[in-house]
């Protein structure tokens, strides 16, 4: 008989390390049946206003007086610790024991970097982003994962809403607002590190077309830091429609598989990762048609998307588990999924491309300038 090595390894095992295994095991189903107690339990605190109501408190909040600042029923004073101890946990605050009379102490609260991340007038604020992935129309299609595998829709999203993620956002004001919102504000974040580290990547342009740009947060920051530069928005018309532009700027609405503006160089920011590879190629060849071939000009294809690296054996990463999640949340809301750079560069040489260049400078993103 033949025994693989995992059946071996069971074998040579003694009864306390089956046991330990045993335990280890349950903790670990424990853990991931109980991950969405992590998610709920920051949506509670964001919409409550704890952290607002923290920052706005200056120094270490004893957890008194964050009971009473809190739009809450009395009843539920003490199971706000309970809420504070798991965020605690989490990272999102730190505890410290500040004393209350002569006798006694209380847990006070700071904020952590995360936290400073979810306040409401923060600019780069990830919170519309929580609210939106949080909310019943975003979370309903993960319910229903594997009736999707067993039927032919495109994504679990139209099992669910009966079409696909851009359609609803078009008819619903709600969607559309939320997520375009969530999107200006990670825009906000990326041009921040764009205009600062990779101002070579649009020095020589004189013309820059955003495909998909939503309501323009990354072309306006772009427009402005580049005095030559004139920027287009080029995306769906319910998203562009009575926007202003400027004579720096403008928005057409217009469908980027039929055709996008002419322009020096073309922005894909998180498009890619919309779509499978067979759209992905139609939306490439529409952008090189749009820049032309005159690669001395500047002419460039610019791409923010992330680049995943291959998963290897016991590779336990945070950052692999995020772009995993992405990979995840692109399957299930649209018909896109994450890219290695083999996938990447199969996708730009068919599309016609010659050369690529993969800058990771942003975060688990990078900015891949690829050339006609
Ligand atoms: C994930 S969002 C990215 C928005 C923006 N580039 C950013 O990163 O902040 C994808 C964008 O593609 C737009 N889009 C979807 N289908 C499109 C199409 N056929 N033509 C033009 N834009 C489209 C959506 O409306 C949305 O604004
Ligand atoms: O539905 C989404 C959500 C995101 C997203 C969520 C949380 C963040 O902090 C950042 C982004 O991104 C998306 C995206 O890039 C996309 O192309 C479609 C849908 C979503």
């Amino acid at each position: 008989m033949k025994h693989n090595k995992a059946y071996l390894n069971k074998m040579d095992m003694t009864d306390d390390g089956r046991q330990i295994e045993l335990l280890n095991s349950q903790a670990h189903i424990w853990n991931h049946i109980f991950n969405f107690i992590n998610s709920m339990s920051l949506k509670c605190a964001i919409q409550l206003g704890i952290p607002d109501i923290i920052y706005k408190h200056g120094r270490a909040m004893p957890l008194s007086e964050l009971v009473a600042a809190l739009p809450i029923n009395h009843s539920k004073a003490r199971c706000v610790y309970r809420l504070m101890r798991i965020l605690v946990h989490s990272g999102f605050f730190t505890e410290e024991k500040l004393s209350k009379n002569a006798k006694e102490e209380e847990e006070s609260y700071l904020l952590t970097p995360a936290s400073r991340l979810l306040l409401k007038d923060e600019p780069l604020s990830v919170t519309p982003f929580l609210l939106a992935m949080l909310d019943p129309i975003l979370t309903k299609p993960w319910h229903h994962v594997s009736e999707w595998f067993q039927n032919d829709d495109p994504a679990p999203f139209d099992t669910v809403h009966g079409r696909t993620f851009w359609e609803y956002a078009g008819h619903e004001p709600r969607l559309n607002h939320f997520f375009n919102e969530a999107m200006a504000s990670d825009a906000r974040l990326v041009t921040k590190v764009l205009v600062k580290d990779c101002k070579g990547v649009f020095e020589r342009l004189h013309s820059l077309v955003d495909v998909g740009g939503g309501t323009g947060t990354v072309a306006k920051a772009i427009a402005d830091a580049f005095p030559n530069l004139r920027c287009t928005v080029l995306d769906l018309p319910h998203v562009v429609s009575g926007l202003q532009g400027t004579d720096k700027l403008n928005y057409v609405g217009g469908d980027m598989f039929q055709a996008i503006p002419a322009a020096d160089a073309v922005l894909l920011k998180w498009i890619l990762h919309d779509w499978s590879d067979e759209e992905c190629i139609k939306i490439l060849k529409r952008c090189k048609e749009a820049i032309g071939s005159n690669k001395e000009k500047g002419g460039k294809l610019i791409i923010i998307d992330m680049k995943v690296e291959n998963q290897k054996a016991g590779d336990h990463d945070e950052s692999m588990e995020t772009q995993l999640f992405f990979d995840m949340l692109m399957m299930i809301l649209t018909i896109g999924r994450e890219r290695t750079e083999q996938e990447w560069a199969k996708l730009f040489f068919d599309a016609g491309f010659n050369d690529y260049k993969i800058t990771p400078i942003l975060g688990l993103r990078s900015l891949i300038e690829v050339y006609p």
